[in-house]
């Protein structure tokens, strides 16, 4: 594993600038939210997701992270509201987490991190043809992020880390489906809201960042399944998918809202 440990260390975050200087661009994600310097924004509205089960498809490892990945060829499970202007579809859903249970957020909260990070991705079909068309407009993905926090084992995260098992090897993917991620948000839908950015390759900044204040639960063994889950091929080398997080990035005077 260690010669893909040092290709993984070459090709982490600090070297990213050299194959992608967006990196160091105006609205790159995620950052540290100084909730003293959020500003109450009346014009927000309430958050309204409303997903359909059977859009969920598939889950899959992809060697950066573990996807449940949903039908988006018809406006069938849709976030509007919040910040967003029109229908924003819902794409997919991932996840972000550390070697340890102290860091694995990518997002921050007056500088402190939780140990685990849930995005739901959705792209702007009122106004684009395509999620990657859409990836490339800077109001064409809206990111629902939501904290994991140690705590109380999650029943609802439970039917998605019982699958990870299946699969472990990158590449691989099972059929998931009558799934509603709503399942996994928490009882309050306040945000903090910000634009920002891809928070891996290829960085692009065409992310409405909706960041949930109230997290849900996570248990050590949970996140230990995530950890399980390996980068590799079947013909490379073993290694484990420890970490997946980007560090919190500069601000630049960019204002975050809260509802
Ligand atoms: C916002 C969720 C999202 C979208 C994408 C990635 C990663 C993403 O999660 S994150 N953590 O929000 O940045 C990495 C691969 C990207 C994809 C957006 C669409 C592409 C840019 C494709 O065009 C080619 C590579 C794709
Ligand atoms: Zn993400």
């Amino acid at each position: 594993c260690h010669q893909f440990r040092l290709l993984q260390c070459v090709a982490g975050p600090a070297h990213w600038k050299e194959v992608f200087p967006v990196a160091n661009g105006d609205r790159q994600s995620p950052i540290d939210i100084k909730t003293e310097e959020t500003k109450y924004d009346p014009s927000l509205r309430p958050l309204n997701p409303n997903y359909d089960p059977a859009s969920a498809k598939i889950i899959l490892n992809n060697g950066h992270s573990t996807s449940v990945e949903f039908d988006d060829t018809v406006n069938k499970s849709v976030l509007t509201g919040g910040p967003l202007s029109g229908t924003y579809r819902l794409r997919q859903i991932h996840f972000h987490w550390g070697s340890n249970d102290e860091a694995g957020s990518e997002h921050a909260v007056d500088g402190m991190k939780y140990a685990a990070e849930l995005h739901v991705v959705h792209w702007n079909s009122e106004k684009y043809s395509s999620f990657v068309e859409a990836a490339r407009q800077s109001d064409g993905l809206a990111v629902m992020a939501v904290f994991l926090k140690i705590g109380e084992c999650n029943p609802q995260l439970k039917k998605i880390t019982d699958r990870l098992d299946t699969i472990r090897i990158k590449g691989k993917r099972a059929l998931f489906t009558n799934f509603d991620p709503s399942c996994l948000l928490p009882k309050s839908l306040d945000y903090w809201t910000y634009f920002g950015s891809l928070t891996v390759p290829p960085l692009l900044e065409s992310v409405i960042w909706i960041v949930l204040r109230e997290p849900i639960s996570v248990c050590s063994e949970q996140l230990a399944k995530f950890r399980s889950l390996l980068s590799t091929a079947e013909d490379e080398v073993a290694c484990c998918l420890l970490r997946n997080y980007r560090p919190p990035q500069p601000l630049k005077g960019r204002e975050v809202r809260r509802n």
